[in-house]
């Protein structure tokens, strides 16, 4: 599904990726770990086509096609989803209009017809019932006063919506109380199928014991320096990363 080739990539010039090599099939769960700076973000924003970074080298590839070029608007109707750090407020939009535009945005791209009101209702119930959303939650201006905890369920709400065909999921623990992380990695178990993928970076194996990965990699440095399954977490998290700086160090 995904296949990037020794990518490089600058903000303000600064060099943050220095060739990361990824493959990610349909089906596969990989998680993505890596001490704080060490390009998690940026990775991620750079597959969803953010327009702060500039590729500088490498290949991406999406289905086969050549994603490097396409704004991250195009990159979205193409399937892939990026969850926010920093989720961005909207006031007088509500939770349920922005995601009725998104989706009927997406299958304007994509040469369909806008989805049924009902239809649309129906899914929107099915989807908040999957992830325990409180319908008043749906009617309140998008992230507008949301907790951390809030602007993360909604960021699942989204991905749950939209059916994507590879979620990014960044630091989806981060501001999540144990319900909240518990139902939202059951949401995200849910909507695992063989024909969509899903990367998860994360800090902590906490978050991997509930959505387990098939493979883990580390990023350091702007480098996957280590992949490996989800033991690799459970190693770092009673480890750290002191062990692979030295690794990489005496390479
Ligand atoms: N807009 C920006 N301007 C300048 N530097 C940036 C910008 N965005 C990221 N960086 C720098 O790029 C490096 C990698 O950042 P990134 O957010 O990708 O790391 P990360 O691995 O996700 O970190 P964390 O675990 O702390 O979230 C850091 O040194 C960061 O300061």
């Amino acid at each position: 599904m995904l296949k990037i080739k020794n990518i490089h990539a600058n903000i303000e010039s600064k060099k943050i990726l220095r060739g990361i090599n990824l493959e990610v099939n349909k089906g596969e769960v990989h998680a993505i770990m890596g001490p704080n700076g060490s390009g998690k973000s940026t990775l991620a924003s750079v597959i969803a086509g953010r327009e702060e970074y500039d590729l500088t080298k490498g290949e991406m590839l999406f289905e086969g096609e050549d994603i490097s070029e396409m704004d991250a608007e195009e990159r979205a109707h193409k399937g892939i989803f990026l969850s926010f750090q920093y989720p961005i407020e909207i006031p007088g939009v509500s939770v349920t209009n922005f995601i009725k535009t998104a989706i009927n945005e997406t299958r304007k791209a994509n040469g369909q017809e806008e989805m049924k009101a009902n239809q649309m209702l129906k899914l929107i119930r099915e989807k908040s019932e999957l992830l325990e959303i409180d319908r008043k939650f749906l009617s309140r201006s998008l992230n507008e006063g949301f907790s951390g905890g809030e602007k993360k369920r909604n960021e699942i709400f989204q991905m749950a919506m939209l059916e994507p065909k590879l979620a990014i999921l960044d630091e989806t623990d981060s501001g999540l109380d144990i319900d909240a992380l518990r139902i939202v990695a059951n949401g995200v178990n849910k909507l695992r199928s063989e024909d969509n993928a899903v990367v998860v970076i994360t800090h902590y194996q906490r978050l991997l014991e509930y959505i387990v990965p098939d493979y883990v990699h580390v990023l350091y440095d702007g480098k996957i320096v280590k992949s490996g399954t989800k033991d690799l977490a459970l190693e770092l998290e009673e480890k750290g990363y002191d062990w692979i700086k030295q690794e990489v160090s005496s390479l």
